[in-house]
C-alpha cells in the first residue's frame, strides 16, 4: 500500500500539493487524475523520496522510500521516460539499475521480453522513439518485480497500439495482486483502465472514489429514441408522466435510464420504433465540470469556463437541443 496523510508540498509561495491524504491499495488500479500542474507528478515524486514533503507523510507498506532495503523490489517507477543516459544501451541502462539494486542480471533480459525490447537492447536509448523510451522505462520499473508500481502520464505520445498494450498490462499486474498507481489527465483513458479514482485539482483532493462510484454518480444516462410515428409516442409517454425532450426532427431524448419503461409502453400501443438506446454523457465532461475551478492555464477561446461542481442543471447541456 500506499499511504499519504496530509502531505503537502510548497514551493516558495506555490503549494504544489495541499494537505492530501489518501491510499493506494494493492490488486487494483487506482487513477491519479488532474489537470495540467494539478500536483500529480510533485506526488509521486514525494512517493519515492525525490521531493521533500513540506508537511504530511508519505509511506510505502509502513515505511519511508529511504528505509527500503532494495527499493526497487518494493516500488517501481516510471516518471520521465527520457530520463535515461543517451548513450547507453536500453541493456546496459537496465543492467545498471540491476546492479545497483541487488537483481540478478537474467532479469534484465526478462523485462526486455515483457516490454518488447529484445529486438533492439543493443541500441543506445539516445535514438528511442517516445514509445521505445517508455518501454524501456515501464521495464525499469519493472526490473526488481516490485509489489508497487506507478506510472506518470505512461500514454502521453504512444499510438494506440502502444496506449492498448500499456493498459492490458497495467491490468495483467492489478489482477496479480500488485498496486498500480498511474496518473493521468485523460477521463477517458482512465475510465478504461482504472477501478478506483483519486482526483486532484490544484494540490487538493477532490474525489477519492470508485471507477463505479464515480461513473454513477456523475454520468448522466439518457434514452435516445427514432420513430415514425412520432405524435403517437409523445401522447403514450406524456400520458405515463415521461418528459420527452425533442432532439432534432427525427429523434426524440428521455432523461435518465427508461428505455424497458417506454419500450413496453411502445409495444403495449403498437409504436413502431427504429431506435431505442440507453445513452450516457461523457465523464470526460464530468472530469472537467469536477477540476474546473482548480484548472491553473486556461485557453482563452471566447467561452467562460465552466463552473465549478457538479450543476445538474448543466447535464447534457451538449445534447438536450430541444
Ligand atoms: N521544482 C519546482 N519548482 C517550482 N514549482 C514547481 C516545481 N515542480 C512543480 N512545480 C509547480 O507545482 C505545481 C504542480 O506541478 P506538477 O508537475 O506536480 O503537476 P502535474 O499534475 O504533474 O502536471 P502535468 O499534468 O502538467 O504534468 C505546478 O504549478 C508546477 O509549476
Amino acid at each position: 500500500m500506499i499511504e499519504l496523510e496530509g502531505l503537502s508540498k510548497r514551493y516558495g509561495e506555490k503549494v504544489a500539493v495541499n494537505n492530501l491524504t489518501f491510499t493506494v491499495r494493492p490488486g487494483i488500479i487506482t487513477g491519479f487524475l488532474g489537470p495540467n500542474g494539478a500536483g500529480k507528478s510533485t506526488t509521486m515524486r514525494m512517493v519515492l523520496g525525490l521531493d521533500r514533503p513540506t508537511a504530511g507523510d508519505v509511506r510505502i507498506d509502513g515505511r519511508h522510500y529511504d528505509q527500503l532495503k532494495d527499493p526497487l523490489t518494493y516500488v517501481g517507477a516510471l516518471l520521465d521516460a527520457k530520463a535515461v543516459h543517451g548513450g547507453r544501451s536500453a541493456f546496459n541502462h537496465l543492467l545498471c539499475l540491476a546492479q545497483a539494486n541487488g537483481i540478478p542480471a537474467r532479469r534484465v533480459h526478462e523485462v526486455l521480453d515483457t516490454v518488447g525490447l529484445t529486438a533492439v537492447a543493443k541500441k543506445k536509448a539516445k535514438g528511442f522513439s517516445l514509445g521505445m523510451a517508455q518501454r524501456l522505462g515501464i521495464a525499469a520499473a519493472l526490473l526488481g518485480d516490485p509489489r508497487i508500481l506507478m506510472f506518470d502520464e505512461p500514454v502521453n505520445g504512444l499510438d494506440p497500439e502502444g496506449i492498448h498494450w500499456i493498459r492490458n498490462l497495467m491490468k495483467s499486474l492489478a489482477a496479480q495482486g500488485r498496486t498500480v498507481f498511474v496518473s493521468s489527465h485523460l477521463m477517458s483513458e482512465m475510465a478504461l483502465t482504472a477501478d478506483h479514482l483519486v482526483v486532484i485539482g490544484q494540490g487538493r483532493l477532490l474525489a477519492d472514489t470508485s471507477m463505479a462510484d464515480f461513473i454513477a454518480r456523475n454520468s448522466h444516462s439518457y434514452v435516445r429514441i427514432r420513430t415514425p410515428q412520432r405524435e403517437r409516442l409523445l401522447d403514450v409517454l406524456g400520458g405515463a408522466g415521461i418528459t420527452v425532450v425533442e432532439s432534432g426532427a427525427a429523434v426524440l431524448e428521455v432523461d435518465g435510464d427508461k428505455s424497458e419503461a417506454i419500450g413496453e409502453l411502445a409495444a403495449q400501443h403498437r409504436i413502431v420504433l427504429h431506435e431505442l438506446s440507453p445513452q450516457q454523457a461523457s465523464l470526460e465532461e464530468a472530469f472537467m465540470r469536477l477540476t474546473a475551478g482548480s484548472v491553473e492555464y486556461h485557453a482563452h477561446d471566447g467561452q467562460p469556463p465552466a463552473p465549478a461542481g457538479p450543476q445538474r442543471q448543466q447535464w447534457g447541456g451538449e445534447w438536450r437541443k430541444g
